[in-house]
């Protein structure tokens, strides 16, 4: 209940202006004093604190946080510095369909064609890996980055899994700085060049901020100011994840 009413609130607030690296859960820093700052991050801690945490319940249970943001945004970079700095396993959606196509499985081939147009792969397929990741994962607390991508991906994660994220970290970053990042990745993926990324970012767009939408009403996203150097956006995401318990 008081998760609802604490999404009601974060959605009514303003964007805030914030600047690049001082961002994190910036939706609730608006409603604050400087002063009163710390003690609303505890609170807040308290809030996102693992279904597996210190509350009795399910110790089987990781914490997870799904990471999202645009193509280029800077996911995969963040996920490894928390990976190292906090101790998550790191799980790429999109790391875990490119070992399936490495496979030369038939499965590969579809989700190949599907890539290289900027489209989203059948969530049952996805879900699938990912679940099989978890299971072998020894870890109890796990970064799901570059998904859901779209509202079929959610319902059948929570379907399959049976679970929802402890919390959601939103990578904000403007579009023109996002193709300047994926055009200089130089992985040599499929998928990293201009035609592509114009319909990756209109899939992010139409199919994945709702999903946003969704776990904010839920009280459940915390925003990241994803400008800046790599650095610069690792302090406001160490901020917020030195603020959790899990
Ligand atoms: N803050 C940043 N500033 C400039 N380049 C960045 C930054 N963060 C990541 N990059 C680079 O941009 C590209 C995309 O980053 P990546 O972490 O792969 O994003 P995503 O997983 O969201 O697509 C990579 O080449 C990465 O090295
Ligand atoms: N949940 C997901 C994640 C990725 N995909 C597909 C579609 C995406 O454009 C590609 C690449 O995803 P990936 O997360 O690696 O891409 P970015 O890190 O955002 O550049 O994989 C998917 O279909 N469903
Ligand atoms: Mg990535």
């Amino acid at each position: 209940m008081w998760r609802r009413r604490l999404g009601a609130l974060l959605l009514r607030s303003p964007p805030s202006s914030s600047s690049a690296a001082a961002s994190s859960c910036q939706h609730h820093r608006h409603h604050l004093l400087p002063s009163e700052e710390p003690l609303a991050l505890n609170r807040l801690a308290r809030l996102f604190t693992s279904q597996a945490g210190s509350d009795g319940g399910n110790s089987q249970k990781p914490f997870i946080a799904f990471v999202l943001g645009g193509p280029g945004s800077g996911k995969g970079t963040q996920c490894t510095k928390i990976a190292s700095d906090f101790g998550f396993a790191h799980l790429s959606a999109g790391d875990l369909l490119r070992h399936e196509i490495a496979s030369g499985s038939e499965k590969g081939e579809l989700i190949l064609d599907i890539i290289k147009e900027g489209r989203i792969v059948p969530s049952e397929i996805t879900v699938e890996l990912i679940r099989k990741a978890m299971e072998t994962s020894s870890a109890n607390k796990v970064l799901i980055d570059g998904f859901p991508r779209c509202e079929e991906n959610r319902i059948t994660f929570e379907r399959i899994v049976g679970r929802e994220p402890d919390i959601v970290v939103f990578f904000d970053c403007p579009e023109d700085e996002m193709v300047k990042r994926l055009l200089g990745r130089n992985q040599g993926r499929v998928d990293d060049n201009i035609e592509t990324i114009k319909k990756r970012l209109k899939v992010f767009e139409s199919l994945n901020i709702p999903v946003v939408d969704y776990y904010s009403s839920r009280g459940k996203v915390c925003k990241i100011n994803a400008t800046g150097t790599a650095d610069e956006i690792f302090e406001a995401v160490r901020k917020l994840f030195s603020s959790l318990r899990f």
